[in-house]
């Protein structure tokens, strides 16, 4: 494989799936009542409210029946009720949705300035950033997680402080993972030809729209990432220790 510039997904690929699902969610739905008492009628909460509410009401315009509308006039129980029932609504089902993984985002700040929270990375990607780092490959990260909440979990990791490997990051502002389009925009943005890139995810969907825009792909296999679907792998190199690379 030749590229000069590597394209990270987090979850599932950097990071194991368990420690967002049993560390990073729960922060969120455990701390999210205190979270909201404490920073109530701050700007900064309330713009943040708002992407929900607006995320809330495109939900139901599209007609998606559970969706949660977040009310704008009603007393501070009555919205505070509706923006726990909709954040709860979107966590079950795991949305990675702008306004969801922006709120999440703006929670796990003061985890991981207080230190409760630290970015869990696997041991091995520590030897690889350092290995594209000295052949002088540009780094990048895309993830669903917001771009904030990605600094956050290389910048705060259990490994130290990663953001020097990294020259930028993408979240969904840019597009879905899963489209195409969203990847050439990348390529794009960072001036470098979608075959000159290598992206790396858990994900086979993200891995076909990669693909798809012209990028060199790997997937991740980690012990706990959901199965692949092997019909779909037929011209998608699959390497088991994505590491070799
Ligand atoms: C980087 S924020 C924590 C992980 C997260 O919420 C998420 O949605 C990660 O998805 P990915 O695209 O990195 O698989
Ligand atoms: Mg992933």
């Amino acid at each position: 494989m030749d590229y000069d510039t590597v394209v990270l997904d987090i979850e599932g690929t950097i990071t194991p799936i368990t420690f967002v699902k049993d560390t990073l969610f729960p922060y969120v739905s455990n701390g999210l009542d205190a979270f909201l008492d404490r920073n109530w009628g701050s700007t900064e909460l309330d713009s943040y409210i708002e992407l929900l509410r607006e995320q809330a009401q495109k939900d139901v315009d599209s007609g998606m029946s559970e969706a949660v509308v977040i009310p704008k006039e009603g007393t501070p129980e009555e919205i505070k009720a509706a923006i726990k029932k909709n954040i709860a609504w979107q966590m079950a089902a795991d949305r990675k949705i702008g306004a969801l993984k922006a709120f999440q985002g703006l929670m796990w700040k003061d985890g991981y300035a207080s230190g409760e929270l630290r970015g869990e990375i696997y041991d091995d990607v520590i030897p690889l950033l350092k290995q594209w780092k000295s052949a002088g490959k540009d780094m990048y990260i895309y993830s669903s997680g917001s771009v904030p909440a990605q600094k956050l979990i290389v910048g705060y990791s259990d490994k130290g402080d990663l953001t020097e490997y990294f020259s930028g990051y993408f979240d969904t502002s840019i597009g879905l993972k899963v489209e195409s389009t969203s990847y050439e925009k990348i390529a794009q943005e960072i001036g470098k030809s979608p075959s000159r890139i290598l992206f790396v995810s858990d994900n086979i969907k993200e891995i076909q729209a990669a693909k798809q825009a012209g990028y060199q792909v790997v997937i991740s296999e980690r012990p706990g990432n959901a199965p692949l679907d092997s019909e779909n792998m037929n011209d998608i190199i699959h390497d088991i220790k994505w590491f070799n690379i």
